[in-house]
């Protein structure tokens, strides 16, 4: 190290989205590895509306590894975040800035300290997925700190290690976690299908359902379902293998139909392995159940899929609506049933506000003489806040770096969190 003991620090910003599965991983078969009992399919959310920011910095003058989480030192001992680091740093490779007067050689990483800050756009741990996108970025940007040699889908099964939905956010667009076969896990990792320009017709609704923090999580609930389910085996080796082949080609022709059939079933197969597990794990409620129906009575007086609803682990819907007039019809239907419990409109739904001026909502007034959707059976009751907000976004890119320092969530001469 050739700068002055102590008198620098090296910093890397990134930024990571988040993804939903349209074919779900739930179950492993190695728990410390995390290496799942089938293959999964997600999409990728725009980073601009949900994604996680993660500053890393290392200096000869820190002690020890820290982390702090929107704001507040978290402890970083789990074996997660270590098996990530210790990952990340066996690939790290010799760095210079001569300008700065700084050379770290491959060896002195080992030896070197970091501090993470990282930031979440949206709730952390209320079912949206903050883990897969904190663990990519955390990988991705630890990764280009220590430049590592870029190969993502080493990157993703490093990051699958924290958690393994997180190896599906290294990349944008269509993204498939192959399971692999090896022990080691060194083929369970994430490919890219297709990227995000493939089909951009696509519009995303999530409705936030309210609801306490979730009972059991991800993590606990597929170990019990991995544990006493007989479905588990039935979903894993004969359902999902076909499905994967039948959603890849969905995805490759942009066939709606076939991908929103897909779509809903493996949610609905999801929630009956959840329901199979002793004692069963209810994530959907009351709220959730109406959606579904909202949803699948519209497609079914259409003829054809007009939207894809999924769920993970929590109430939260996540609509795939097959182009944006669809998506604007989808929202009147919803501000319908689940109108805003105050007046303000704009805080009700947020990422991009643009479509509820294609659905004609520029006010509370708008929403309140929304006619019933014809083909429904419950007209006349609403039911006010029981979805907390929606968040309009679309398919997006996978991680990227972050150029300005000033988005740094690093104090670079202290090396401490800004504002700390
Ligand atoms: N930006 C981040 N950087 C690193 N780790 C994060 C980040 N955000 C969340 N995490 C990790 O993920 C944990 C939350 O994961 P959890 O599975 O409980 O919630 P979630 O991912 O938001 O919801 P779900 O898994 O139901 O979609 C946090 O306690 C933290 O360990
Ligand atoms: C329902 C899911 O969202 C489950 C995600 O589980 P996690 O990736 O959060 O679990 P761990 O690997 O234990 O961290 C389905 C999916 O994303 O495929």
């Amino acid at each position: 190290m050739a700068a002055p003991e102590g008198q620098w620090v090296l910093m890397a910003t990134g930024r990571s989205p988040t993804n939903i599965a349209v074919i779900k991983y739930w179950g492993k078969r190695d728990e410390a590895l995390i290496l799942p009992v089938n293959d999964s399919i997600s999409v990728t959310l725009d980073p601009g509306h949900l994604s996680a920011t993660t500053t890393v910095a290392v200096s000869p003058s820190f002690p020890s590894d820290r982390m702090w989480l929107n704001g507040k030192e978290i402890s970083l001992s789990g074996g997660r975040f270590q098996s990530c680091l210790r990952e990340i740093r066996k690939r790290a490779c010799e760095f210079e800035d001569e300008k700065k007067g700084i050379k770290i050689k491959k060896e002195d990483w080992e030896k070197l300290h970091v501090h993470i800050a990282s930031y979440n756009n949206f709730p952390t741990a209320a079912g949206l997925a903050s883990s897969a996108a904190g663990f990519a970025c955390l990988v991705f940007t630890l990764g280009k700190l220590m430049n590592v040699k870029e190969d993502y889908g080493e990157l993703s099964s490093i990051a699958r290690q924290g958690s393994g939905s997180a190896c599906r956010s290294l990349y944008g667009g269509f993204v498939k976690w192959c399971m692999g076969k090896k022990d080691d896990g060194s083929d369970s990792l994430a490919v890219q299908l297709a990227d995000e320009t493939h089909w951009n017709d696509l519009v995303i609704i999530i409705a936030v359902v309210s609801s306490k923090q979730k009972e059991t999580s991800s993590t606990s609930g597929m170990r019990d379902t991995v544990e006493t389910s007989p479905l588990l085996q039935y979903r894993a080796q004969t359902v999902v293998p076909s499905r994967v082949l039948k959603m890849e080609e969905a995805i490759k022709n942009q066939d709606f139909e076939s991908f929103a059939k897909l779509t809903c079933a493996d949610s609905n197969q999801f929630h009956a392995v959840c329901l199979d597990t002793s004692p069963p794990i209810f994530y959907m409620n009351d709220t959730s159940h109406r959606i579904i129906s909202l949803v699948e009575k519209w497609n079914q007086s259409e003829g054809t899929p007009q939207v894809a609803y999924t769920f993970d682990a929590g109430p939260n819907a996540v609509l795939i609506a097959r182009n944006r007039k669809t998506a604007a019809v989808l929202l009147q239907k919803l501000l319908y049933y689940f109108p805003p419990q105050d007046k303000d409109l704009s805080s009700y739904l947020v990422g991009d506000k643009s479509i509820l001026g294609d659905a004609g909502l520029h006010s509370i007034e708008d929403v309140e003489v929304l006619s019933a959707p014809p083909e429904m059976k419950i007209q006349d009751q609403k039911f006010k806040g029981d979805v907390s907000y929606f968040i309009c976004s679309r398919l997006g890119t996978g991680p990227k770096v972050v150029v300005d320092e000033n988005q740094a969530l690093i104090d670079s001469v202290t090396g401490l969190p800004k504002g700390v």
